[in-house]
Formats: structure tokens, sequence, C-alpha cells
């Protein structure tokens, strides 16, 4: 397993280390991830030096959400070809190494064909490994760049609502700069609400069994000083019931083409309650997660994770007489007719549908994809 180095705490607002870096040598060639299964407790890097230690950390959580694990993917493959390695066995174990977040193969694809079209032209191993690492530089920095875009639109969005006092979100899992190269999706627009003086709450779910609500966003809405409170996910309902939340705000780690939305476990319930509460449900992800090939949500591939993640706590007593088998489906998915909105760097789809989806798509250089893996270029 790679190294770990201990960051100093500095108290500082955004999260001492990036999520992730490329690191050249001498320290170097290897992708470096703010360790996710740390944090809040510790602010750790792990240096990957080579892919199938990438992997192991993908598989792990230590890097985690849907456009981060399309930009990880990107600088795996430049990783692999960087050291000489067999780059179409790093892409295949890079695009495999968790099912249902399309962005992952949409990385691994636009770093992997960067590196192939420099060969095939007769670049020289050295000078196709640059390829894909300048490719895998350009996801990166164009998750940045969407990022602050679906932040612009999304605002835009919430300012429709006008609640008297401010917006009261609720949101799910994990959306902010942790898991982007910029501020994040969903958690990037409550930011801008509040940077706005719009935002009266956030609530934030704390998102069994991982817990990436009340570990990490939690985390990053203290450091950028977000009047936030975290709840049990089962405390949800009786916030709806009470009138307290006005917007819904989610990621996604794959929107099919008919519009039904992959997110993380508990999404699904949380559409129900809007809908029954009449509040919107508002998607925030980037073109990237948008996958055409898919058709819809029943050919969503959702990631099924050991049961030892329900009924056990790293460190702690099990919360679950010993061997009690669970189900532990990492994702649900939601149909499109329970989504008010998906906010996307290119603009609102609302209502959802397959035509509204498709005219975003093509406001993107990346056509839709062959194989249900991410976004190709035309
Ligand atoms: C904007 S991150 C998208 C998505 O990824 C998370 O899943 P995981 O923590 O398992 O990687 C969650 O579903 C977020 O909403």
């Amino acid at each position: 397993m790679a190294e770990r180095h201990e960051v100093p705490e500095t108290g500082a607002a955004a999260p001492v280390v990036p999520s992730l870096r490329w690191a050249d040598p001498p320290e170097g060639p290897a992708v470096v991830l703010l360790d996710q299964t740390r944090l809040p407790a510790e602010e750790t890097e792990l240096v990957c030096a080579d892919v199938p230690q990438l992997v192991a950390a993908i598989r792990a959580l230590a890097v985690r959400g849907a456009p981060l694990l399309g930009i990880a993917g990107a600088y795996g493959v430049a990783l692999a070809a960087a050291r000489g390695d067999d780059v179409a066995a790093a892409a295949e174990a890079l695009a495999h190494a968790r099912p249902t977040a399309v962005n992952l193969g949409y990385g691994v694809r636009r770093a992997s064909d960067a590196h192939r079209a420099a060969s095939d032209a007769g670049a020289g191993p050295e000078a196709a490994a640059s390829a894909a690492l300048a490719e895998a530089r350009a996801v990166h920095a164009e998750d940045a760049d969407a990022s602050a875009r679906m932040a612009r639109h999304g605002l835009a969005l919430l300012g429709e609502l006008r609640p008297e006092g401010g917006h009261r979100i609720l949101t799910h899992c994990n959306t902010g700069a942790l898991v982007s190269g910029g501020e994040g999706t969903a958690l990037a627009v409550a930011l801008a609400a509040h940077r706005a003086g719009a935002l009266r709450r956030l609530w934030v779910d704390e998102t069994r069994p991982l817990l990436q609500g009340a570990r990490l966003t939690a985390y990053e809405a203290a450091r950028a000083g977000m009047p936030y409170t975290v709840l049990a996910d089962g405390a949800a309902g009786s916030l709806f019931a009470a009138g307290e939340v006005d917007a819904v705000l989610i990621g996604a780690d794959r929107i099919a083409a008919d519009g039904s939305v992959a997110n993380k476990v508990g999404s699904y319930p949380l559409a129900v309650l809007a809908r029954h509460h009449r509040v919107p449900f508002v998607v925030v992800a980037p073109l990237s997660t948008v996958d055409p090939a898919t058709a819809g949500g029943a050919d969503i591939v959702v990631e099924q994770r050991p049961g030892r993640e329900v009924t056990e706590f790293p460190g702690a007593l099990p919360v679950a007489p010993a061997g009690a088998p669970a189900y532990n489906p990492a994702f649900d998915v939601t149909p499109a007719e329970l989504v008010t909105a998906i906010v996307t760097e290119a603009g609102v789809a609302s209502p959802v549908t397959r035509d509204g989806l498709a005219k975003l798509c093509s406001t993107s250089r990346w056509s839709t994809s062959r194989s249900g893996n991410g976004m190709m270029a035309e």
C-alpha cells in the first residue's frame, strides 16, 4: 500500500491539501490523494505510486465522488504511461474499479485516447506519456470550470424560489471540493448561496453507512463557515413534515438518457419525500455524469458493497450481531419524473426529459459514448 504522509493541520478554511494532485519526479510520478477515509479526524496524503495502489484507493473510497473519480482515472492512465507500464491493462483496471459513476470511465477514456493518438502519430513513450498527462490536467481543469458554472446556474435557479429569510437546503452524501477539481457540484451551489447571504440552513444527511455527509460535508461546511446541521438520514422526513426544507440539492453518479439519476443510496427516498411535500428536488452534476448510452434507470449498474460497512464501524464495537447478513447498495436510482431539475455547467434541464438532456449534452464537445462508459470525443 502507498505510504502515508501526515499533513499538519493549519485550520485553513479549505482542506490543507487538494483532494488530488499529480506529483512529478523526484517525488513522483505519483497520484497523491487527500485520504477521505481519514477525514475529518486526519488530513493525510496517500501517495499512489502505481495503478494497483490507485485502484485500491478508489475501491476503499480514499478517493471518491463521481467527478473526482473521472479525474483520478485520467491521472491513473498518465501514471501507468509515465512508469512505462501496460497502459491498456491499467485503463481496464481503473475503469472497472467502481461500476456506477460513469465519470470514471470517461476520465480513463480521455487520457487513454490521448495516449493512443500520440503513439499512433509516431510519438515515443515519453511523448505519449506527456500527452496522457496533459489530457488528465485538461479533465481536471474542465471540472473546475464546470463546478463554477454549475454554482452560477444553481444559484440562479434557487433565486427563483425566493423563500423568506434564505434557503433551507437539505443535501445528501458529499458533493463539495473533496469530489471535484473545483468547489463541487450540489455543495458548490449551497456555498454560492451562502456567499450571497441566501443560505439560512444547510441540513446535512449523515449518509449511512460510510457517513460522507457527517464526516465530509460537515467538514467542508464548517471550514466554509456555512450554517449547517447534521442529521440522521431517518430524521429527514420530520424536517419535510415541519416545513423546514425549501429545496433538496444532491449530486449524481450516472444520469441515464431518460433522466433517471443514480446517486448515493438514500437519494430516492428523499425524492419521494420531496414530491409528497412539494419541495424542489434538484440534481447538480457535470455533463461528464450524463451517459446517453445508458438508456434508463434499470440499465444502471448499482455497486453492491461489503455488508460489514453496514454492520461495523472501524475501531468500534460491531453495530450488529457477528455475521449478520447486510444489504449494502452504494447507490439508488431516482426516476426522472421525481427530479425537478438537473443543473449542469451547460444550463438547467427542467422538466427533466430525454430531449432536454440531449440538448444540454449537444453543447459539449464530447458526444454520446459507444459503450456506456462515458461521453466520447466526436
Ligand atoms: C458529486 S459526487 C457524486 C456522488 O458520488 C458519491 O458517491 P461515493 O461517495 O460512493 O463516491 C455520492 O453518490 C455523490 O452524490
